[in-house]
């Protein structure tokens, strides 16, 4: 990113809470920055400090102390309206927007340029228009914000932000409500809007995959530690994801790029080759059921996963010089658990 100027740069922000006596220190030391066209994912257990980041970079909070800078102007020498025309923030709650329609809702995206009550002139109507035509919510555009399901609101909640036509865009956990094809429908769209936008989406979630799959970036969050940002593959590697998200019985595997239960696990002498996809899914079934393979000089059950003439899957076991055919995991499980007890 060097020679690139971010949009939004923090120098030296300690955020957190302070009242009359005394004051809540939440992150410090926070040296963060945000690129036109890139989608951040910002990661942290529940508790880590996400919200009141964000907050504070959208100017709804005071910083403790340090800096921010927005498209080169310190952030609190800002007004509200400034701010908007430079800042959007898509929040979680629902707001009361009830009554008014996805259109209403939309159009209001364009207040900074026109004032309450001011009129669309063509060129807000060409921001509405291109906001709508991104998002995709055409269909929706005469329906109350009450009649939309958490999906399609979030989705004008996106296009209001769009309208608003700012270099960055914040959204706070956008895919808290939705189901697993909307999250997906959303984050590739938000993939797709900073790219083809060039604006900078910084958006706070707890989705782990789906970050690890869409973010240019990720900013991981942990209590009592420095912020870690990079791309999501290197947080992996060095060890960064690991650490933030490793606890109580859950672990992430930087093998799988997925997180497993730990549980209790047996050691059984296993030789597995054979189909990669079938190798794949039983090692996943034997995590599941607490059978750790261990290698030795001459494992108890040797397994060959395969295909047989028909493409069918089984699983060929030499067990005790004899050779066994089995026809789905289950089978094997079984076979594995009863024989292993038997010494
Ligand atoms: N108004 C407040 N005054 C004092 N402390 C607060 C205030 N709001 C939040 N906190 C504390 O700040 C810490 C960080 O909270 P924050 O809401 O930023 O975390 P988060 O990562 O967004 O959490 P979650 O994933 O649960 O939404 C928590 O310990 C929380 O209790």
């Amino acid at each position: 990113m060097k020679g690139l100027q971010p949009v939004l740069e923090t120098t030296g922000l300690s955020i957190g809470y302070r009242s009359k006596k005394v004051e809540k220190v939440i992150a410090t030391q926070l040296d963060l920055n945000l690129y036109a066209g890139q989608l951040v994912c910002l990661l942290g257990a529940n508790g880590s400090g996400k919200s009141t980041l964000m907050r504070t970079l959208a100017g709804l909070q005071p910083a403790l102390s340090g800096e921010v800078m927005l498209d080169n102007q310190p952030l609190t020498a800002l007004k509200p309206q400034g701010l908007a025309t430079k800042l959007s923030l898509v929040l979680t709650e629902r707001l009361e927007t009830g009554n008014l329609t996805a259109a209403e809702v939309i159009a209001l995206g364009r207040t900074p340029y026109t004032g309450w009550l001011g009129k669309l002139s063509e060129k807000d109507q060409e921001k509405v228009n291109e906001a709508i035509a991104f998002t995709g919510t055409d269909q929706l555009l005469d329906r109350h914000m009450n009649q939309l399901s958490d999906g399609e609101r979030q989705k004008v909640m996106l296009a209001r932000a769009l309208a608003q036509d700012t270099g960055v865009i914040m959204l706070d956990e956008p895919t808290a409500h939705l189901d697993l094809p909307s999250r997906i429908e959303l984050m590739k769209l938000l993939h797709y809007l900073a790219d083809e936008t060039q604006k900078a989406i910084l958006l706070s979630t707890h989705e782990l995959d789906l970050a690890l799959q869409t973010a240019d970036q990720l900013w991981l969050m942990e209590p009592g530690k420095p912020l870690v940002t990079g791309v999501p593959e290197d947080l992996i590697l060095n060890g960064s994801f690991e650490s933030a998200f490793n606890k109580n019985g859950i672990l992430f595997d930087a093998l799988s790029g997925g997180f497993v239960i730990e549980r209790q696990a047996q050691s059984y002498l296993i030789d597995l080759s054979g189909n990669e996809k079938q190798v794949l899914w039983t090692k996943k079934a034997f995590q599941r059921q607490g059978i750790r393979i261990e290698k030795g000089e001459r494992a108890r059950f040797k397994i060959n996963a395969l295909k047989d003439q028909l493409g069918a899957n089984i699983w060929e076991v030499i067990f005790e010089n004899r050779l066994i055919k089995l026809h789905s995991i289950a089978e094997l499980l079984h076979f594995i658990k009863l024989n292993n007890e038997k010494k």
